[in-house]
Formats: C-alpha cells, sequence, structure tokens
C-alpha cells in the first residue's frame, strides 16, 4: 500500500488555512502524525478519510485518485475519528453488527462471525451483550477500533485515540494496533502524545501551523537533537533565570536547587552536561526552532 500527498492544502471558508503545500509518502506499517493542538492533523486525516475535499493538490492510494475515485477508497478504510460515539441503546455485538452493515457486509452469518472474531480480538468477547454506552473509556476506545477494523481495510486512520486512557490501556491500545501493522496495510495515528509514537511507529511526520515540519523516522528527528539537551544543576535564581530563556522538559528539586532539562543549541552561562536526547526532547527542539524563525521573521 502507498498513499502520495502532493501539494495538499486546505483552507476553510472563514479564511483559515489548516494545511499549506504538504507533500508526504506513506508506505506498509504504522505512521505517526504528530503536532500540538491546532497543527492541522484532523484536517489532514478528514481528507484522507473522503470526509472533506482539499483545497488544493493531490492524494493517491496505490494510484486512485482520492477525490476522484472515492468510492474505491472508501473499500478501503477504516476509520476511528477522535470524538467517536454510539448509539445509546445498542449492546456492544449489536453495535459491531451495525457497523458491519454499513461496512457492505449483506450476509447476517457473514456478520456474524466477523463480529465475534472482532469482538475476540480487541478483548471485548465477555462484553458482548454489555450496553455499548456502559463500557469503561478503554474499552469504548477498543470497541471504536474493532467498528474501524471489521471490513478488514487496507488503511487505517486512528485520530487521537490514546487520550484520556489510564497507561494500562494506553499499552494495550497500541500494542493492538501493533500486531495489525504487521499485515499488507497502513496505519496512520494521529497524536499529540510523542510516547505514542516513540513506541510503535518506524515513520512520521511532525506537522505545526498546518506545515511539514519533519517526515522520516523517529530515530533520525532525535539524532538531529544529539548535542542539544543539557542537564543542568541549578540554584533557585539561576533556574528561575534558565526558565525564562530556554524550554525547560523536565525539573527536579534537590537539596541544594535544581536539577534540570533544557533543550538549547547552547546554554551560555551555565554548567550543563549534554544527555541522549529523546523523541520529547527531539519534538520540543524542533517545534522551538520553527518558533523562533517565525518570530525572526
Ligand atoms: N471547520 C473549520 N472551519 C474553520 N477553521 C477550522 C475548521 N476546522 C479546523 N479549523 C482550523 O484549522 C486549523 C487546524 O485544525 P485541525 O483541527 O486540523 O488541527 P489538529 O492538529 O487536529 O488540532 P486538534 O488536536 O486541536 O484537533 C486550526 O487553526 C483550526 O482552528
Amino acid at each position: 500500500m502507498k498513499i502520495t500527498i502532493d501539494q495538499l492544502s486546505k483552507i476553510y471558508p472563514n479564511g483559515n488555512r489548516a494545511l499549506n503545500d504538504v507533500h508526504l509518502e506513506i508506505e506498509n506499517g504504522m505512521f505517526g502524525l504528530l503536532g500540538p493542538n491546532g497543527a492541522g492533523k484532523s484536517s489532514l486525516m478528514r481528507i484522507l478519510v473522503t470526509l472533506m475535499k482539499p483545497s488544493h493538490g493531490k492524494v493517491t492510494v496505490n494510484g486512485y485518485d482520492l477525490v476522484k475515485n472515492r468510492k474505491e477508497i472508501r473499500k478501503m478504510l477504516g476509520y476511528l475519528p477522535q470524538d467517536f460515539r454510539f448509539f445509546s441503546q445498542l449492546t456492544t455485538h449489536e453495535f459491531l453488527d451495525y457497523a458491519a452493515r454499513l461496512a457492505g457486509m449483506k450476509s447476517g452469518r457473514e456478520r456474524a462471525s466477523a463480529v465475534d472474531k472482532m469482538l475476540e480480538e480487541v478483548g471485548l468477547f465477555e462484553a458482548r451483550d454489555r450496553q455499548a454506552n456502559r463500557l469503561s473509556g478503554g474499552m469504548k476506545r477498543r470497541l471504536g477500533i474493532a467498528q474501524a477494523l471489521i471490513n478488514s481495510p487496507k488503511i487505517i486512520i486512528v485520530d487521537e485515540p490514546t487520550t484520556g486512557l489510564d497507561p494500562e490501556e494506553r499499552i494495550r491500545f497500541r500494542n493492538l494496533l501493533s500486531t495489525i501493522s504487521t499485515n499488507d496495510v497502513i496505519i496512520i495515528l494521529s497524536t499529540h502524545i510523542v510516547g505514542d509514537i516513540s513506541s510503535t511507529c518506524k515513520n512520521m511526520a511532525l506537522l505545526n501551523r498546518g506545515e511539514l515540519a519533519y517526515s522520516g523516522s523517529p530515530d533520525d528527528l532525535v539524532e538531529q537533537c544529539v548535542g542539544k539537551v543539557w542537564l543542568i544543576h541549578a540554584t533557585e535564581s539561576e533556574y528561575q533565570e534558565i526558565n525564562e530563556k530556554y524550554p525547560v522538559i523536565s525539573n527536579v528539586p534537590t537539596s541544594d536547587g535544581w536539577e534540570i532539562q533544557v533543550v538549547a543549541d547552547e546554554i551560555n552561562g551555565y554548567s550543563g552536561q549534554n544527555i541522549d536526547p529523546n523523541l520529547e526532547h527531539a519534538y520540543v527542539y524542533f517545534m522551538e526552532s520553527q518558533l523562533n524563525q517565525w518570530t525572526a521573521i
């Protein structure tokens, strides 16, 4: 599978420019789309799932044009939107049966077996007769992914899937997606949670204010931040100064001040040592350098 995004822009009727000239190629496996609130992630997702047309540019999926071949593309798609909701009266398996019907599965027998298989896969079989809106937050998310997967889609798009989940459910959810991504499928995971991407995605893109700030592997992004993360032992007054000058990633009180992590090219005037960067450091470094470029303009 291959998605090619070429010169893609989205300008809303009120003039908001959500995406600006985005170029991106996405191939099999798990792909992370990272960016702060308002970066344009949901706009890109909505275009990819054919719910919205781009203002400019083109997207193709295995050669099919996203706008001209909407029907063909929709057959390949599974989507878990950010604000996924279900009809309150349905039980878990009734809801999934309804989703299967919407996905075009006509035979009742085929649907029943697909629904049971999917409930097993996402660990909801025991809750099959429970009313869907009485499930826990994590279970609802799993039901959400189950409805997205019911017709064995080739492209799975999940928008902010782990928001609000506890750590255990978050890991479970990520592992579920990783298992699926071993097949010939593309999974696009949109998030502002860095940890979701570092532990699962081989490739990623960073969106900021509608612009593509980075595309490549998380490891390469981290590599670009080597020598830019500092561990500083600071007094109380130094800490206040540093906090105003540099992005502080973490702060731990010590017996005589603070141990802080800072992301910056240089930390003139303070004694600190470089430490190994991680994706969170790299993300902050990239965002800060873009912010500085803008304010310099
Ligand atoms: N229907 C709309 N009409 C006008 N502007 C919109 C609309 N939807 C989004 N926007 C604007 O487009 C920009 C990108 O929004 P988008 O929702 O795509 O970002 P996001 O990265 O998904 O952020 P979030 O995580 O907050 O949903 C923002 O400035 C937003 O205000």
